[in-house]
């Protein structure tokens, strides 16, 4: 194994990430590097309110994954991300800006602190797209029944989605994968988790050649 491999996986809210990630890890031994539904202080509110929380919610998602993310590069143990700081950044906080919930002048504060924060981070050896549609993210909200989530409009959703795809298309900190979500059982089917193992390890960098 050629040292520490950081994988990342990248997917709108609903879409299956933090599943995968279970199994991913189970399978390949990795860290893995969770969202933690309860870490942010601010979510409920922030659903409840997007325009007043839009702000402090950002900075806490930004910090908290940051902090565990350098924590976890320095341990130096293989990992794999559960969502990346970069999604917080240039989706999340520019939706939120878009839409009208963060005004100009907090997105301008938001924005200096994400580049120093993000400057010298190492970014994952491989990005994994887990591209899910509206519908079917929606549905994945419903059945796990968040009562904090039941106000996410379907709009946040299908902006969220195409700013994914935009971020996905235009990711150059490293080599990128896309799966299709919904062409893939990875709760129950363990020969499909199988088969994405196999392309993880044939999109990585040479120097990976015995993953997996
Ligand atoms: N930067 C962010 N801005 C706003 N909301 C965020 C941000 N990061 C995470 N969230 C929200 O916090 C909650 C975290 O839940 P969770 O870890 O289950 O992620 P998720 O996005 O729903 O992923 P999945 O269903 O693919 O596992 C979700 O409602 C998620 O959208």
């Amino acid at each position: 194994m050629g040292g520490q491999v950081l994988l990342a996986v990248a997917g709108n809210v609903g879409s299956g990430k933090t599943t995968l990630t279970h199994r991913l890890v189970s399978r390949l031994g990795f860290v893995g590097l969770f969202e933690s539904t309860e870490a942010n202080p601010y979510l409920a509110d922030f659903y409840g309110d997007m325009r007043r929380y839009a702000l402090p919610a950002q900075l806490r998602f930004l910090a908290q994954r940051v902090i565990d993310t350098r924590r976890v590069i320095d341990e130096g143990a293989s990992a794999i991300w559960d969502r990346t700081p970069w999604e917080d950044a240039d989706i999340f906080a520019a939706n939120l800006h878009s839409r009208g919930a963060m005004d100009d002048r907090d997105f301008e504060t938001y924005r200096m602190l994400a580049s120093q924060l993000l400057a010298d981070v190492r970014p994952p050896d491989l990005l994994v797209y887990l591209q899910r549609s509206v519908a079917s993210c929606r549905d994945n909200i419903a059945r796990r029944g968040r009562d904090y989530e039941d106000s996410i409009p379907i709009s946040y959703l299908e902006d969220l989605s195409l700013r994914y795809d935009a971020f996905f298309e235009s990711w150059d900190r490293s080599r990128k994968l896309l799966v299709r979500a919904e062409d893939y059982d990875f709760l129950r089917d363990g020969s499909h988790l199988s088969e994405l193992v196999g392309r993880i390890a044939e999109s990585l960098p040479q120097r990976f050649l015995s993953f997996g």
